[in-house]
């Protein structure tokens, strides 16, 4: 198979098909909207998963399993949390041939599942704070162009449900998930997001407010949501009764019951999608080293027919050698030997699969007791001696790791434009940028964005591949201090011209 096949800068959805099927990282499947997760990118989940597992049983969060469907009438409890999403709720309604008495439907996400028993399981303040996480998958039943990784009809994910005595310690609990989120993008996945805060009307309607890390797709110049936690106060402890006696008040008649205050917070394996998106490129997946499955591959070359029997048999005895050397340290390597390939062929294979570093082992390498390196990031070559190959091969994953990092950072950062004229909000998008600007907050005003930013708006034709939505309000960035002060009272938003409270990143997205 010769290499993507596609340019990413041209057909950027082709090219993101071709890199998933080529990299055998998945496979399609009969249902539409649902794809098979093959090891390659398996293999992606499951270190985050592990990464985010042990980072969050510190916190004293506990791993629990619920059962996969809700009843109706649990599930239209929360009735405006769920009207808006009822289009995309899958139900079960027959089982052989028999009609079930009352559709059950599939788990979308587990708040209603979980909470008539956090009800019933939380009697005590003593019982706070209760934190249970599920890793399991949810189906909703999208209609838009699915997407693999980035919008499927079922996906893995964990989401996280607790609950607390106060709002302050739901707060800090919310901002602690968000930061381990930014970790497994930046540490992990090398990619640089942006933390903030959800406008009230970007945020989850059944919460009180959303925090969310917000990434950057190049390539489409659009924003991506890349993971929410949110804090959901105490509207659903209301509705669903979950109650403590008040710890501070007296007892008896002089006793007070406190609604809990809870939070919920999810990542999914859109995590793998952006990933891909932001770091592949026209020889294929470009993996960062800390979730690469195989993290150095050795490849024999050099052997031909004229290659003497002592030579032909060495090499490949000295890659074997080099891997288990490797391996031994803890480095994820693989000696590719495997017969009736080229060393073309393979170095071909192992670019398209994304592995971050190459290593080769010809006649002239066992001559000076070395191995020549190949960044799959930059291609850069590099001898690396024998003697110090273990020491060496590690430290220049970390330098990919690394690299690829700054990398994406210098390019996300140069596309954040700020605005301070009206004039210049759809041209950044049309740059393929997203807009920072100073905005006033008004839902009307938010509206009316979108509205003048789409395509349609410009009365262009809209093909189906051209952003053809507005732009939305993405977040409140946290830290604020990035962007010049705010001056209240006279500072004013370039969309409606009233007092400006906040910096806001807007842009067109996914
Ligand atoms: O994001 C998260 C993080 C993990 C736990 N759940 C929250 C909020 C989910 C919001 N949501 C999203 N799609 C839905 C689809 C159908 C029914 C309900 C919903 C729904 O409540």
């Amino acid at each position: 198979q010769i290499a993507v096949g596609i340019q990413k800068e041209l057909d950027f959805a082709g090219w993101y098909t071709n890199v998933l099927i080529k990299s055998d990282m998945l496979d399609y499947y009969s249902v539409s909207g649902c794809y098979i997760l093959k090891p390659w990118s398996y293999s992606v989940w499951e270190a985050i998963q592990a990464w985010f597992d042990a980072r969050i049983k510190e916190m004293g969060v506990e791993n629990a399993y619920f059962p996969l469907f809700v009843s109706a009438k649990v599930l239209e409890k929360e009735k405006d949390h769920v009207e808006g999403f009822a289009p995309e709720v899958a139900w079960v309604t027959r089982a052989g041939n028999t009609e079930l008495e009352e559709p059950i439907a599939i788990r979308p996400t587990s708040e209603t599942v979980m909470y008539p028993y956090y009800a019933k399981w939380i009697q005590s303040h003593r019982d706070l704070p209760l934190r249970l996480n599920q890793w399991n998958s949810v189906v909703r039943w999208e209609f838009k162009n699915p997407q693999p990784f980035l919008r499927t009809r079922e996906f893995l994910w964990q989401e996280g449900h607790t609950a607390h005595l106060t709002k302050e310690g739901a707060g800090e609990e919310v901002l602690q998930i968000l930061d381990l989120y930014r970790r497994v993008y930046e540490e992990l996945l090398a990619v640089p997001v942006i933390p903030g805060i959800k406008s009230e009307k970007e945020k989850f309607a059944g919460g009180l407010y959303t925090t969310t890390i917000e990434g950057f797709i190049p390539t489409t110049g659009r924003g991506i949501q890349a993971g929410t936690s949110h804090c959901l106060g105490q509207n659903f402890s209301k509705m669903f009764n979950i109650v403590v006696e008040d710890p501070n008040a007296g007892t008896g008649e002089n006793a007070s019951k406190i609604f809990v205050w809870q939070n919920s917070w999810g990542l999914s394996t859109r995590t793998i999608g952006v990933m891909v998106m932001v770091h592949g490129d026209n020889k294929g997946l470009v993996l960062p080293p800390r979730v690469a499955s195989i993290q150095v591959v050795i490849v024999p070359c050099g052997v031909t027919a004229k290659t003497s029997d002592d030579l032909r048999k060495r090499i490949p005895d000295e890659c074997d050698a080099l891997a288990k050397k490797l391996k031994k340290a803890g480095i994820k390597a693989r000696a590719d030997l495997r017969e009736g390939y080229t060393p073309g062929y393979k170095f071909n294979d192992w670019e398209l699969k994304g592995v971050p570093i190459r290593l080769e082992i010809g006649p002239a390498d066992l001559e000076k007791d070395q191995t020549l390196s190949v960044r799959r990031d930059t291609g850069e070559k590099a001898p690396i001696k024998m003697a110090t190959v273990v020491e060496d091969v590690g430290k220049l994953l970390e330098t990919i790791q690394s690299d690829m990092f700054q990398k994406a950072k210098a390019t996300y950062e140069s596309r954040i434009k700020i605005v301070y004229d009206w004039k210049d909000f759809v041209p950044t998008l049309d740059n393929k940028c997203v807009v920072i600007m100073p905005w006033c907050e008004v839902e009307a005003c938010e509206d009316d964005i979108k509205e003048r930013s789409g395509r349609l708006a410009l009365g262009e034709q809209v093909d189906e591949r051209a952003p053809s939505a507005g732009a939305k309000s993405l977040a409140f960035p946290l830290d604020q201090s990035k962007y010049p002060k705010i001056e209240p009272g006279k500072t004013k938003c370039p969309a409606c011209g009233s007092d400006a409270k906040r910096w806001m990143l807007f842009g067109r997205s996914y």
